[in-house]
């Protein structure tokens, strides 16, 4: 099989584009993240996801920026997502605001609500009290509800073109969707994604609802580990592609986007590259996390996000 770029696009319950696959940025220093980004415009990418709390989003937008000014593309060709950080809830459009002046951006395409926590505004992002325990504002006071409906002003003043949800389960999904206040459904769902973890009930309940399901970590994040699962490597084998390849390739098959980060040059130019598999090829990764279900992410508080149960504590 020969790897070829990606440029399928799925259409959000906007009626707006959005490419199938997005670089990935978390964990990337200002100079990687820069040069990795504008390698990535370079190179066929027109997706970027980023996030408040990654510190990256004035490198991201000056790559970002200088590539528009270099190639003569129109801004409205990218889409470019960035994310509301949780201690930020009680204030989107500021959060957003800030998050636009830091990318030099007059609009982003897509503004999720990072995680489904609510934490105390405080001097830094992430507070811990005395023994070193993360806080989060009481449920009762606050919570990911209340955040999801101050969002949706940001559509209309036009700071954003969507709003969407990360790391939410079906039970948080149902709540969303069915409160009366909530009249911008999220247009998509990022949680992570991988062989390891194929959340199928997640995906199903997802495109009943229209909801578009964005795979984060999808090569199992830092050092990818998924790329050694025998199964993995047996059938990229077979097929002469490389593990990576076949990973990403199995998330489009599967009518999700995909965010693979590299700050590789190599990597990044190959990560767009895509083949089309069969269902049983599908099928046959989709095991690998069925029989032995692994979550990579290690998330500063305990997130139940395949469980069919809403919670109090995340
Ligand atoms: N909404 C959320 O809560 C979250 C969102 N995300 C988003 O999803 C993106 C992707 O997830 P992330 O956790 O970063 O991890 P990924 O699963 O994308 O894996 C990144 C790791 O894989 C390596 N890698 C990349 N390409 C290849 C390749 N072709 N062959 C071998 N190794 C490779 C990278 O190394 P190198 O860089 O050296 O190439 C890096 O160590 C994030 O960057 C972020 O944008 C991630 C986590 C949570
Ligand atoms: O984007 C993120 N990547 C993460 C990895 C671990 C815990 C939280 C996060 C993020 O919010």
């Amino acid at each position: 099989m020969i790897p070829e770029i990606c440029t399928k696009t799925y259409t959000l319950n906007t009626g707006a584009k959005i490419p199938a696959i997005g670089l990935g940025t978390w964990k990337s220093t200002d100079e990687e993240c820069y040069n990795a980004v504008k390698t990535a415009l370079e190179n066929g990418y027109t997706h970027i996801d980023t996030a408040r709390i990654y510190g990256n989003e004035e490198s991201v937008g000056k790559a970002i920026n200088d590539y528009l000014k270099e190639s003569g593309i129109s801004r409205d060709k990218l889409f470019i997502t960035t994310k509301l950080w949780c201690s930020e809830c009680k204030e989107p459009e500021k959060a957003l605001r800030e998050s636009l002046n830091r990318l030099n951006l007059e609009y982003i395409d897509l503004y999720l609500t990072h995680w489904p926590v609510a934490i105390p505004k405080a001097d830094v992002l992430m507070p811990i009290n005395d023994e070193g325990k993360r806080l989060v504002i009481p449920y009762d006071e606050w919570n990911y509800i209340d955040t999801y409906k101050g969002m949706q002003k940001l559509v209309e003043l036009g700071l954003t073109k969507a709003i969407g949800v990360s790391n939410y389960n079906i039970p948080k999904l149902k709540k969303i969707l069915n409160d009366k206040e909530i009249k911008i459904k999220p247009v998509c769902n990022q949680v992570e994604m991988h062989p390891s973890l194929p959340q199928i009930e997640l995906i199903e309940f997802c495109k009943e609802n229209n909801i578009l399901i964005q795979c984060y970590s999808p090569l199992g994040s830092t050092g990818a580990p998924i790329l050694e699962n025998e199964i993995l490597q047996n059938i990229s084998k077979k097929n002469n592609i490389s593990p990576a390849c076949l990973a990403i390739s199995w998330a489009v098959a599967r009518g999700t986007v995909v965010l693979p980060k590299s700050v590789s040059s190599k990597r990044i130019i190959d990560n767009i590259k895509i083949v089309q598999l069969d269902e049983n090829t599908v099928k046959e990764l989709e095991s690998i996390g069925i029989e032995n279900p692994q979550r990579v992410g290690n998330p500063p508080w305990d997130v139940k996000i395949n469980l069919f149960e809403d919670s109090e504590v995340y």
